[in-house]
């Protein structure tokens, strides 16, 4: 395991993409659950994104046209979804947009498997789940030999390092970036892998932080490569909690307030700084 100093190339590739995402403020369409929509959005805002989002077929094609990203979210599926998350990933993919998959309760019920084996054929640029999302994920797109990963509802029973070797698979077959979130991040690509330290345990009691950490990792894709726009909201997230926290005891929606408000405040160089302490290299296997 190999520590990071600021001189690495990967902390000046995030705090540029920070600075480039303040200067831009690039439009991401979202395809998102309606539970955690609002955070998605304000969340992308405070980064420096603009958000819109959409849950009609019709519209993915404009809309694609229009944003520099996209997210697409498995959260609460309607019938429509079925139609219109394809039709969103497709779009992206034709219009070559960055695109970014959450594929929230991965495995429950026919139709969400429908939907993410559906999805396969477009290669994310980013893929962002908790472990056992991460896990089932790759069980659902044949990529795995061992049946294994269990999602109970939107949470994860599985470790995020027990979902290294699925994570490292989907890389490899879109090519992309892919990101497990947990208690410590790891951000992998095909060639490099990163383990984040740090961040409240509060983000674990607001419901969204996972959704909203997708879309604001399409903000990132916007301006910069798959693994660095996943590590640079990634960072964001772990820094902005720690901040919301630093005054000491807080409620739960005092801390979404305080965290969101970070998400504002913090400045390409505290992301860098934090990026130095929190983030470390591992050599792939
Ligand atoms: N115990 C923890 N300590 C520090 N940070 C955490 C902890 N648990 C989660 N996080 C952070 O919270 C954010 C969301 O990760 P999490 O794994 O909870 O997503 P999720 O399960 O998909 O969330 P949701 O489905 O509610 O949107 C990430 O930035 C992650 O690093
Ligand atoms: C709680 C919940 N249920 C479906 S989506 C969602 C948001 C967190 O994943
Ligand atoms: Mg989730």
């Amino acid at each position: 395991m190999n520590t990071i100093n600021t001189a690495d190339a990967v902390v000046r590739n995030i705090s540029t993409a920070v600075e480039e995402v303040r200067k831009q403020n690039p439009l991401v369409g979202s395809w998102t659950n309606f539970v955690t929509i609002n955070l998605v959005a304000n969340a992308q805002l405070a980064v420096g994104g603009r958000a819109a989002m959409c849950f009609l077929p019709d519209e993915a094609e404009p809309l694609a046209f229009v944003s520099k990203s996209i997210y697409v979210n498995v959260g609460t599926l309607q019938p429509i979804a079925c139609q219109s998350l394809p039709a969103a990933a497709k779009a992206a993919a034709e219009a070559n947009k960055p695109w970014v998959l959450d594929p929230v309760a991965a495995g429950l019920g026919d139709t969400r498997t429908s939907v993410l084996k559906d999805l396969k054929q477009y290669k994310p640029t980013i893929i962002r789940g908790n472990a056992s999302e991460i896990i089932t994920l790759a069980n659902l797109w044949g990529l795995e030999t061992e049946i294994k990963g269990k999602v109970e509802g939107v949470d994860s029973t599985d470790t995020v390092r027990e979902a290294a070797s699925s994570a490292l698979k989907l890389a490899e077959y879109t090519g992309g970036a892919v990101a497990v979130s947990g208690e410590i991040d790891l951000i992998l690509n095909s060639e490099k892998a990163y383990y984040l330290t740090g961040g409240s345990e509060m983000l674990e009691c607001i419901t969204g932080a996972g959704c909203s950490l997708g879309g604001v990792m399409a903000v990132f894709a916007a301006v910069t490569d798959a693994l660095t726009a996943a590590l640079t909201a990634s960072v964001f997230y772990k820094a902005a909690s720690d901040k919301a926290v630093s005054g000491g005891k807080i409620g739960t929606f005092s801390f979404q307030t305080a965290f969101v408000d970070y998400l504002s405040l913090l400045t390409p160089s505290d992301i860098a700084e934090y990026s130095e302490k929190h983030l470390t290299l591992q050599e792939c296997d």
